[in-house]
């Protein structure tokens, strides 16, 4: 792919969930060929509520102001990072031993009491003393984009010619996360030789990320060149990930893309990445009828709880 016609597609979702057939064959053409070709697609006209994100960002502009103490409260010792607060600088890429200049909150699935996922996955943890509302708005938000994942995951199965609901049943009841990020000011918090997001690729099916606070995500293509992803007003990045490049034999790469750091040392940054998961006992592995004739199967079968482990090791989320 020559740079200049590199692009990231904008689709409109609308065409997919009220269009005619040859609209939503149109909207499966173009989101399909876009995650192919760059990873990544920009999502327009879905039903993501701007007020739903506002009021997401506002209570995540209350907790990260918190003193570090107070946010430290929230801080589950030995479990990954998987539900509440994960500090200044714990994380970082697989290939880059100095944390992110990031810290995060997780927001996790919430099953109806006595799910047998339930145990597993544990329990969400709310600043609600804090942050009065920062549960009804985050998991407003979760819900909404956990939605929005499930069509896209529709129309890309369809793309892939497999059953519709094949890539989206996966993720009913899974162990999607919400990761709502505060990038402080290089001012206030740097390690040397740290990004905000070092270069990386996502560990999950596939990641939607409403339109960030402040520039600064890149996508690196095959060529090696780094290319910025903006989002317009409104629209949602989704980007494919490792789970689903393993599960469709890499006929939809996950790509390689990080969080640059920005040039004034007083630009602040959020950003909420919904990591779209799949139950943990889902088995990613080839459909025979992704298949060409004679090509192999690239990886063995794994269950997604098996592979999330693996990889959660590697960025030092959990020992
Ligand atoms: O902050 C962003 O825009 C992207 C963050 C990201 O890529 C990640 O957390 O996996
Ligand atoms: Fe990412």
């Amino acid at each position: 792919m020559s740079r200049s016609a590199f692009q990231v597609e904008t689709v409109h979702l609308t065409q997919f969930e009220a269009g005619e057939a040859r609209d939503r064959a149109d909207f499966v053409r173009r989101l399909g060929d876009s995650l192919r070709d760059t990873g990544f697609v920009k999502v327009a006209g879905h039903r993501v509520e701007a007020a739903d994100i506002r009021g997401a960002y506002d209570a995540a502009r209350a907790f990260f102001a918190l003193p570090e103490g107070t946010k430290r409260r929230y801080l589950l010792e030995g479990s990954g990072g998987a539900r509440g607060f994960t500090p200044f600088g714990s994380e970082h890429a697989k290939d880059n031993p100095v944390g992110d200049l990031k810290e995060f909150w997780h927001v996790g699935q919430e099953l109806p009491s006595g799910h047998p996922l339930q145990a597993l996955y544990g329990e969400n943890l709310w600043p609600e003393a804090e942050v009065p509302g920062f549960r009804a708005h985050t998991l407003a938000l979760y819900r909404a984009l956990e939605a929005c994942a499930g069509t896209l995951l529709e129309a890309l199965a369809l793309y892939l010619g497999l059953p519709e609901r094949s890539l989206a049943d996966m993720i009913v009841d899974g162990n999607s996360i919400l990761r709502i990020i505060h990038y402080p000011a290089l001012r206030d918090r740097y390690l040397e030789g740290g990004v905000r997001s070092s270069a990386h690729e996502d560990i999950n099916l596939i990641t939607l990320l409403p339109a960030a606070t402040d520039a600064g995500l890149q996508l690196q293509d095959r060529e090696g060149n780094w290319h910025a992803v903006d989002a317009g007003a409104g629209e949602i990045v989704a980007d494919a990930g490792d789970m689903l490049s393993r599960h469709v034999n890499l006929k939809i790469p996950s790509t390689t893309h990080r969080v640059v750091n920005p040039d004034s040392p007083d630009a602040v940054r959020y950003s909420m990445p919904f990591f779209c998961h799949p139950r943990p006992d889902v088995v990613l592995d080839c459909p025979d009828q992704l298949l060409a004739p004679g090509e192999a199967r690239r990886f063995p079968p794994i269950t997604a709880h098996a592979f999330l482990l693996q990889r959660l090791r590697e960025i030092g989320l959990i020992n």
